[in-house]
This record gives structure tokens, C-alpha cells and sequence, in this order.
């Protein structure tokens, strides 16, 4: 059950994508150079490894817990998934989704949990989980829920103030106490039988949906494209550090200061590419309610960053934080394919 200890190191001869190090208590301490470390990989590609955030014991249990899930057999899996309407919350099957436009599908699957019901346990907020998930809610999810929307939250107050809002302005918008669209989600990527093509994605090109995601994973197969650039470059994991990324919902409270990039996941490289890929992730999303606009009238800068700005549509959407989640992730099913799947 416990996932492989032993795993082959990142190969050196393949190019990596370097981020910034944040380190979360320099963070915690205020320190102004730190501070300004983080500004620069919010506003330039959104992404960036956190040290010392202190929630790795909680993603070592929440790996064993989508272990024990994953070996669920797939016809009980199947009882919790998400399905076709625009929820994401419950087990999401490989195949599931698409990964380009030409209908390919992907291979991963994943189990989500809400916010909502690791904080409301044993009261259900939003739907059933299989049992794997119930035996470990109060003492492995909803743990790493507290401490990651937390590590986000801090993250958060930082770029409030770096953005001219008023102090709490987004911090209002991701209250723990509005249901939302918030979720730690385990991913497993099968090796992938008769060799790697990096062509064909296991998770396909996108950005995230929601506000700010902080990511564990320990083997290769993130991916980001560096705007201005054409090809996709990896991005090592290196022991102890989470990636956090950004999400489209905070390009557009900013007015597109802070950048939400488009990444992938293609199966490992080397060596690695022959075992199981996991990878944890928990997903800071706005309240439901929340409208997703550019927050121009609480911040000078943001103001003029729309101002100067060529398209403007996504800035003044009027979509709610609920609508625009479920219009996503819909899209993303195979089973809704239209034109396109990646776009938003
Ligand atoms: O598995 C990973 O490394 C990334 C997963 C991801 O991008 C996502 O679930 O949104
Ligand atoms: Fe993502």
C-alpha cells in the first residue's frame, strides 16, 4: 500500500524550468527581501517552491490516504465520482477528462475533497466520499486542509498588501466559513507501458481555476510553458519544497499583476517514467458567491493595470465563483468536449 520510498533522482540531463525559493518563515518574520522574492515570482510567472511550510508529515499521510483509495476496487471508486455536471468534488476516473483539443484523454485519476466537508465532518457539506476518505477525514484531511488554506492565507495577506488592497480585502473573498470551491486532491499516474511520449500529456494543458494551489509532488512530470517561450520545461521537485502556483481567479482580482500560468503534467522523465507518479495538491478557491472581477475601486494599481490593459473582458466577468468552477470544470470532461477544452 505505502507509495515506493526508494524513487530514481530527477535525470540531470533533462532542462529544468528554476523557481524561485520562498521561504514561508522568512515570511512569517515579515522579512522584507523575502517578501519582495515572492512578489517577483507572483507577478512573473506564478509560480515558486515554499520551504518550510511545515506541513510535510500531513502530505505523508495524505499520500498513504489516496493510496488506500486508489486500491479501492473501481466499481465502489466509481460510486463517488464526480460526474458530468460541473462538480469536482469526489473520485475523478482516468479517461475521465480531455487533454488537447483533439479529444485525447487523460490519465490520471484523482480523489477530491472539499474544504467544506473536512471542516464540517461528520456533518456533510456537499457530497459522500468512500470509506477510505471517511476513516481518515478528522485526523489526516482536515489537518492538512487547516494547514495548507493556512500557509495559503499568509500567502495571500502578503500580495494584498503588495497590491494596494485594503488590508483583509482577499482574505474576505476565500473565508474558511463560505462554502467554496476549495479541495485537497491525490493524483496517481500510472507508468505509462511502451516508453514515454512527452506528446502525450497525463494531465493536459491548463491553468488553475481557482485562487492559489500549494503542490507536492515527488517525481517529475510538471510542466510550465514560460510565457514568450514555445516549449514546455519541467519543473524539478526537490525534497521538502511545495510548488505553489497561482490561479486565474487572482489574475483577475488583480488585474492581471499576478500571473496564473499554463501548465501540464507528461509522464516522468528517465528512469522515473517507470513508476507510479503521485502528487498532492490543495486548491484555495474563492467563496462561492464571490464575483470574479478586477478589484479596480479597492486599489490604485490594480486600477491601472486594467486601464492599460488590451482585453479587458476577463476583468469585468459577472460570473460567480460557483458558476465560473462548474463552467470549467465541465468543460474538461470528455463527455462535454466540444471545441476546446483548455480555454476558460
Ligand atoms: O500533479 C501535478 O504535479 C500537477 C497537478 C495539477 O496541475 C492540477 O491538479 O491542477
Ligand atoms: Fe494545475
Amino acid at each position: 500500500m505505502a507509495i515506493q520510498t526508494s524513487l530514481p533522482p530527477f535525470p540531470d540531463n533533462v532542462p529544468t524550468h528554476p523557481l524561485l525559493v520562498i521561504d514561508y518563515n522568512l515570511l512569517l518574520a515579515g522579512d522584507e527581501e523575502e517578501i519582495a522574492q515572492l512578489w517577483k515570482a507572483a507577478t512573473a510567472l506564478g509560480f515558486w517552491y515554499l520551504k518550510n511550510h511545515g506541513v510535510d508529515e500531513d502530505v505523508n499521510q495524505m499520500f498513504d490516504m489516496g493510496a488506500e483509495t486508489m486500491a479501492l476496487p473501481f466499481d465502489e471508486k466509481m460510486k463517488f465520482e464526480q460526474g458530468d455536471d460541473g462538480v469536482s468534488f469526489g473520485y475523478k476516473a482516468p479517461g475521465a477528462n480531455a487533454t488537447d483539443e483533439t479529444g485525447s484523454l487523460d490519465t490520471v485519476e484523482f480523489i477530491n475533497v472539499s474544504q467544506d466537508d473536512a471542516l464540517a465532518w461528520p456533518r456533510q457539506a456537499h457530497r459522500e466520499y468512500p470509506s477510505t476518505v471517511n476513516a481518515r477525514m478528522e485526523h489526516t484531511i482536515a489537518p492538512f486542509i487547516r494547514k495548507s488554506a493556512e500557509v495559503n492565507r499568509v500567502i495571500m495577506d502578503i500580495l494584498n498588501a503588495k497590491l494596494g488592497f485594503p488590508e483583509g480585502t482577499l482574505a474576505e473573498l476565500h473565508r474558511l466559513d463560505e462554502y467554496s470551491g476549495s479541495e485537497a486532491r491525490c493524483i496517481k499516474n500510472p507508468p505509462r507501458p511502451g516508453g514515454i511520449s512527452e506528446e502525450k500529456a497525463a494531465l493536459g494543458a491548463h491553468t488553475d481555476f481557482g485562487s492559489l494551489t500549494f503542490l507536492n509532488n515527488r517525481l517529475g512530470g510538471l510542466q510550465v510553458m514560460v510565457p514568450g517561450t514555445v516549449k514546455w520545461q519541467y519543473i524539478k521537485p526537490l525534497p521538502g519544497h511545495a510548488v505553489c502556483n497561482l490561479g486565474d481567479a487572482m489574475y483577475i482580482f488583480s488585474g492581471g499583476i499576478l500571473k496564473s500560468n499554463m501548465h501540464r503534467v507528461v509522464p516522468p522523465p528517465g528512469a522515473q517514467g517507470h513508476f507510479e507518479r503521485w502528487s498532492l495538491a490543495f486548491f484555495t478557491r474563492p467563496g462561492e458567491s464571490v464575483v470574479l472581477r478586477a478589484l479596480e475601486e479597492k486599489s490604485s494599481i490594480v486600477a491601472e493595470a486594467v486601464a492599460s490593459a488590451d482585453d479587458t473582458t476577463l476583468f469585468h466577468s459577472n460570473s460567480t465563483s460557483k458558476e465560473w468552477f462548474a463552467r470549467r470544470i465541465k468543460n474538461q470532461r470528455t463527455k462535454n468536449q466540444k471545441a476546446s477544452c483548455c480555454s476558460l
